[in-house]
């Protein structure tokens, strides 16, 4: 099943401290945002990418994918104040109803086979969504005390992509938008139409280049990934 991605790419990377977008710290001399575009680069699903962008990082990304023969990127898009505004106002950009999947650019990471579970899975649903069974406990805090502990069993860290269809993904934007709304995800949009989001689970390697702890984390993800070839 064929599917256009959305990539969010205009974050500051503020808490990766590294004092520019995160998204152009290089992963084994490649930036981190060529890898992700490398996986749908190569997945001939893949019908096209539309990339929300700083507009004052437009002509370095160009030279960078058009160095990198990167080919499937179809949108250079202003991205908003917050990672929703990006993808909204990409979003609003696309026509032709069809399968969209929203994919964070700082998860390089991601496999191939997961995109494909995961487009199958929102033929049957409202949505799906990656996530991975949470692995620690997790507890509400009050006043820097514990206030109660979460039950576990039911908990998943979600990651992305989160695949919807156009018309489903526009509405819950455009009604978010109304309501003043701001989530941390898409799901989270989606969710408040009273939709059905499937969970497909996804890999812990799958990880979103966050803090710069997670570029060790990258490192070694690479080199296994080398080391299986
Ligand atoms: N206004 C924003 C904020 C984030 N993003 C993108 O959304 C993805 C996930 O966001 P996050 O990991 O929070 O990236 P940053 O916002 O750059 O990080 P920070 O919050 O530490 O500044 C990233 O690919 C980021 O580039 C975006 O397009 N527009
Ligand atoms: C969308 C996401 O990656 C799902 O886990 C996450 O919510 C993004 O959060 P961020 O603070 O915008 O990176």
């Amino acid at each position: 099943m064929s599917y256009r991605v959305v990539i969010p790419a205009a974050g500051q990377g503020k808490r990766m401290g590294a004092g520019k977008n995160k998204l152009f710290l290089e992963l084994h001399n490649e930036p981190v945002l060529i890898h992700t575009l490398k996986i749908f680069e190569r997945d001939t699903n893949c019908e096209g990418v539309f990339l929300a962008i700083n507009p004052l990082e437009e002509l370095e990304l160009k030279e960078t994918i058009s160095h990198y023969g990167v080919t499937k990127v179809k949108g250079y898009i202003p991205g908003g104040k917050e990672r929703q505004h990006s993808v909204y106002n990409v979003v609003k950009q696309l026509t032709d109803d069809g399968v969209i999947l929203v994919h964070d650019g700082a998860r390089p990471f991601l496999q191939t086979e997961l995109i494909t579970r995961l487009v199958a899975e929102a033929e049957h649903a409202d949505g799906a969504i990656l996530a991975v069974p949470m692995k620690d406990t997790v507890k509400r805090a009050q006043d820097g005390f514990v206030h109660d502990t979460i039950d576990r069993s039911n908990l998943w860290s979600v990651q992305t992509p989160q695949a919807f269809k156009l018309s489903i993904l526009s509405e819950a934007h455009r009604r978010a938008e109304e309501d003043s709304y701001v989530g941390t995800d898409d799901a989270s949009l989606v969710e408040r139409l009273n939709a059905k989001i499937a969970i497909v689970e996804g890999d812990y390697d799958n990880i979103k280049l966050t803090t710069p702890e997670d570029l060790y984390f990258a490192e070694a993800i690479i080199k296994k990934r080398k080391n299986q070839l």
